[in-house]
């Protein structure tokens, strides 16, 4: 991968799964196949990757494994597939987290790319009006922070290659689908052309809003330094990434939040 996680995992893009080095833990990976995902696709009869993307939830260090779990933090990882489906590239089906038992508040995620290129769409809301909706484009190293309640999916911004990324995330995690599938979507969708570049369509069951496009950014305000495996920053600091878990603590940064 272009950029070292922090700890010990290898992908295998033929088998998009996950291995696991001496003294790290993490599952079996799980597939997302075309056909659980076609619903969410502006044309759900496209073809595309039989499997477009993987997830393992709930990876690490043996030695954090009490302490994620105290914590109530989960780490994430996960593989896209390469290639186009239809007109679309390769994305999630979008989510907004649901509110967790833990903190009794839904909960952001911090994107760490590994490998390839990201878009991570996101907006305030899935109601008509879904406010301020941003667009930020993310290579290998780039850390992008999703903000509590806020809908979001993520797309392989190069389809000539995979892209692999982590992602701290609440441990009683849940994916909230409702809103977002009964308006076909989210209020941009990416669209990809013959020379590979991503543009973006608005969704007309949303009312019409800007799409701010943007790289992605340092995010001094969580005290995350850059370049530095989001993995590690935790491993040094436990307490660093406790805005995941509970992100009142942060409430006046997700107010006003620019991603
Ligand atoms: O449930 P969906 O929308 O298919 O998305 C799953 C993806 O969402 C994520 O939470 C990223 O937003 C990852 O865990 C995974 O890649």
């Amino acid at each position: 991968m272009e950029f070292d996680p922090g700890f010990a995992i290898v992908e295998d893009y033929d088998a998009m799964s996950f291995s696991y080095g001496e003294g790290v833990f993490g599952p079996s990976v799980e597939r997302r196949r075309l056909d659980d995902i076609r619903k969410s696709l502006r044309d759900p009869n496209a073809d595309g990757p039989e499997i477009p993307y993987v997830v393992a939830m709930d990876v690490g260090n043996e030695r954090d494994r009490e302490d994620l779990v105290s914590r109530h933090l989960l780490y994430g990882a996960m593989i896209y597939s390469a290639g186009r489906i239809g007109e679309e590239p390769v994305r999630s089906q979008g989510h907004i987290h649901s509110v967790s038992a833990s903190c009794g508040m839904s909960t952001p995620e911090v994107y760490e790319i590994w490998d390839g290129e990201a878009f991570i769409l996101m907006h305030e809301t899935a109601h008509d009006d879904p406010g301020r909706c941003f667009a930020v484009h993310a290579k290998a190293g780039q850390v992008v922070i999703v903000p509590p309640a806020w809908a979001h999916y993520t797309v392989n911004a190069d389809p000539t290659r995979n892209m692999a990324f982590g992602a701290w995330c609440i441990r009683d995690f849940g994916f909230d689908y409702d809103e977002v599938r009964a308006h076909g979507g989210l209020a941009w969708l990416p669209v990809l052309g013959e020379g590979h570049e991503i543009g973006w369509v608005a969704n007309e069951a949303y009312d019409k809003n800007e799409l701010v496009v943007r790289e992605a950014r340092a995010l001094p305000e969580f005290g995350l330094r850059e370049g530095v495996p989001i993995y590690r920053q935790y491993e040094e600091n436990h307490e660093l990434f406790s805005f995941v878990t509970n992100p009142q603590t942060a409430k006046d940064v997700w107010l006003h939040y620019e991603a």
